[in-house]
């Protein structure tokens, strides 16, 4: 799968790790950035990643902040993404069965990298369910032209 993956500096550590996870299973990975720990401001990052998923570079994108909260608030303003802030592989499955959540956002700062590497291979290998929730994520895209 082709994904897009970006934090700030408080992300960054687990950033690298995720990054280097993610080309270890065989995933192709557009890192964008930053390249180190200096103090950045996390919506530049997240609209990066953002638009390389609206605009079709990657198929799913992955943003890590200090609690993922901002990089969620930030991707979300961009048409066409649905962010979802994770911190457990139970709910990385149910936005994705339930949402179709296409950009994941975690947290570097008070989830541990073993547990993050779950929530994202449990994101990634996770199918949207369709059925009743697909009228109700038409719902939530419809709300951008209203
Ligand atoms: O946006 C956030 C909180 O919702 C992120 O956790 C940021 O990483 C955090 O705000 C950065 O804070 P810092 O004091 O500038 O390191």
């Amino acid at each position: 799968m082709k994904i897009s993956i970006a934090s700030d500096h408080a992300g960054f550590d687990q950033k690298q790790q995720l990054a280097a996870y993610l080309r270890e299973q065989g995933h192709e990975v557009f890192d964008r950035g930053p390249e180190n720990d200096d103090r950045v401001d996390y919506p530049d990052y997240a609209e990066l990643v953002a638009h390389d998923v609206v605009d079709g570079v990657a198929e799913r994108g992955v943003l890590v902040c200090g609690t993922g909260i901002g990089m969620a608030i930030a991707a979300n303003k961009v048409d066409g993404i649905r962010a979802a802030n994770i911190v457990s592989p139970a709910f990385a499955a149910l936005c994705r069965e339930h949402n179709d959540a296409n950009v994941i956002t975690l947290s570097g700062r008070f989830v541990d990298l073993s547990a993050n590497k779950e929530i994202l291979k449990t994101f990634l290998s996770t199918d949207f369910g369709g059925g009743r929730h697909a009228g109700r994520v038409e719902k939530i895209m419809a709300l951008e032209s209203k």
